[in-house]
């Protein structure tokens, strides 16, 4: 068992390593050195064993340890470690991978664009829409409407699709032409109402947009079919179905961001499955290759793909790493050990409707007001009564985040609502050891407020 000296490597980390989304002099030389994994655990320097209940960032869908993933790795690197697909080149891997995805993907998507990540195929949505309305003879349809709170990525451009005010505040100005619409957060947002009225009203909201900017300016509309980064928002029933029919009534382009819900996370291949909606284009990353290289895409519908194929020309974007081919043979591996796994149905099956019952148990904790999940997301809003559901002063989630690190499983806190998102591979036991897990997290919290003894 390799040694590593933690102290040593927070001292370096804290010297020299400005870490993503972290304020760097607050974590100083604290950070938690994470050394090893294997399952749904990880493994620190001090060999603290922890259970991963985020799959790293939502992406480690067969768990960790899977051997499988790291021969096609290495084979494909001795084969070919790397070349890339411009300039009338191919190499096997990205086009085997290309051709399983679309035999994955719903039946109008026969072609995809790869990207090295989330924020990349984003990026490329903005830079496809956009050429799609000039093709079309329309190019003043430049606006895309993303949702407040949404999240579609870090670069500029999925910066600016994404709703984050914080992120909007840093950095200078957004893309120009995004616009974005309310998020269907029922507890957050829709109490007074019903679900189901409040769905309705979410979703109109994009309707009124489009109506206030003309829809001769309107391009696209993005959205996540659940909102993970943004707290794990599952829509009420009658948000999608209202969302599908006003795309349809004004022909604008649907883009559903599969970036978290693709590859299994609702018991589907792709999160538009469970909702049973028709997107244009499905940008995709994180389980695509469960996050042991880093690969992401582009799943195009034939109503772009073919106006692109047809009348596009040369279409002037690509990545040096678009369809690599060590990520695309790990990516591949991936889905063919998730369909000989019979993932999918252990996630419907098994997993999630356990997983479910379980989970919903921790509603009857002191500080939770609502405890939800859908497929293998969960959330839980922490609230100061609940009663009223009044919610605690900013801060409460971070502290439950670290008693959570300090009880031995990871959650994510996104304000006050606290998240989970396990490896699909989870097991009923393991379910178990998650909401046990979780349910002592919460008692630290609670015993830190005084709220128990
Ligand atoms: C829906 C969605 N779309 C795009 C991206 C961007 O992907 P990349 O990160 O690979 O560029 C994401 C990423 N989501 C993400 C990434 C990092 C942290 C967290 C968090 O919840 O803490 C979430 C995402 O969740």
């Amino acid at each position: 068992m390799h040694q590593y000296n933690t102290q040593d490597l927070r001292k370096q980390d804290g010297q020299h390593h400005l870490h993503p989304f972290t304020d760097t002099k607050d974590l100083g030389s604290n950070s938690r050195i994470i050394t090893g994994a294997e399952g749904i655990y990880i493994i620190d320097s001090e060999g603290n064993r922890i259970l991963d209940a985020m799959a790293g960032l939502w992406c480690v869908n067969l768990g960790y340890g899977r051997q499988e993933l790291v021969d096609a790795a290495a084979t494909q690197m001795t084969e070919l470690p790397y070349y890339n697909n411009f300039f009338k080149t191919a190499h096997p891997p990205a086009i085997k991978l290309a051709k399983k995805l679309t035999e994955l993907a719903p039946e109008h998507i026969n072609h995809v664009f790869f990207t090295g990540s989330g924020s990349e195929s984003n990026d490329t949505v903005v830079r496809m829409v956009r050429r799609y309305w000039q093709l079309k003879g329309q190019p003043e349809k430049t606006v895309i409407i993303g949702r407040r709170n949404g999240y579609h990525g870090s670069t500029v451009a999925g910066a600016s699709l994404g709703g984050m005010a914080p992120m909007h505040e840093q950095g200078g100005p957004m893309l120009a032409d995004v616009e974005h619409i309310a998020q269907p957060y029922w507890f957050g947002e829709g109490r007074e109402m019903s679900p189901e009225a409040f769905g309705l009203l979410a979703a109109r909201s994009l309707e009124q947009k489009i109506k206030e900017l003309g829809v001769d300016r309107v391009a696209a509309f993005i959205a996540e079919p659940v909102q993970g980064a943004g707290g794990v928002i599952i829509p009420p029933d009658s948000y999608w179905p209202e969302i599908q029919r006003i795309c349809d009534h004004y022909g604008i382009l649907l883009i559903a961001d599969e970036v978290i819900c693709g590859f299994g996370r609702l018991g589907q291949w792709f999160g538009s499955q469970h909702f049973n909606i028709k997107p244009d284009l499905m940008p995709i990353a994180k389980g695509l290759s469960s996050g042991y290289l880093p690969i992401g895409g582009v799943l195009v519908g034939d109503r772009v793909a073919e106006t692109l194929i047809e009348q596009g020309g040369e279409f002037y974007h690509g990545f040096t790493y678009s369809g690599h081919p060590a990520c695309a043979a790990v990516a591949l591996r991936n889905l063919e050990l998730m369909e000989e796994g019979g993932v999918l149905e252990h996630v419907r099956e098994v997993a999630a409707p356990y997983f479910a019952e379980r989970w919903a148990s921790l509603a009857d904790h002191p500080l939770v007001g609502e405890a939800r999940s859908l497929g293998l997301l969960g959330a839980l809003e922490l609230v100061a009564d609940k009663t009223s559901l009044a919610r605690f002063e900013p801060g409460i989630g971070g502290r439950c985040r670290d008693n959570c690190f300090n009880t031995g499983i990871v959650m994510r806190s996104v304000g006050e609502t606290m998240v989970v998102s396990p490896p699909l591979v989870i097991t009923k036991p393991e379910i178990d050891e998650l909401v046990r897990l979780a349910r002592e997290s919460l008692d630290a919290t609670a015993r830190q407020l005084g709220i128990m003894s």
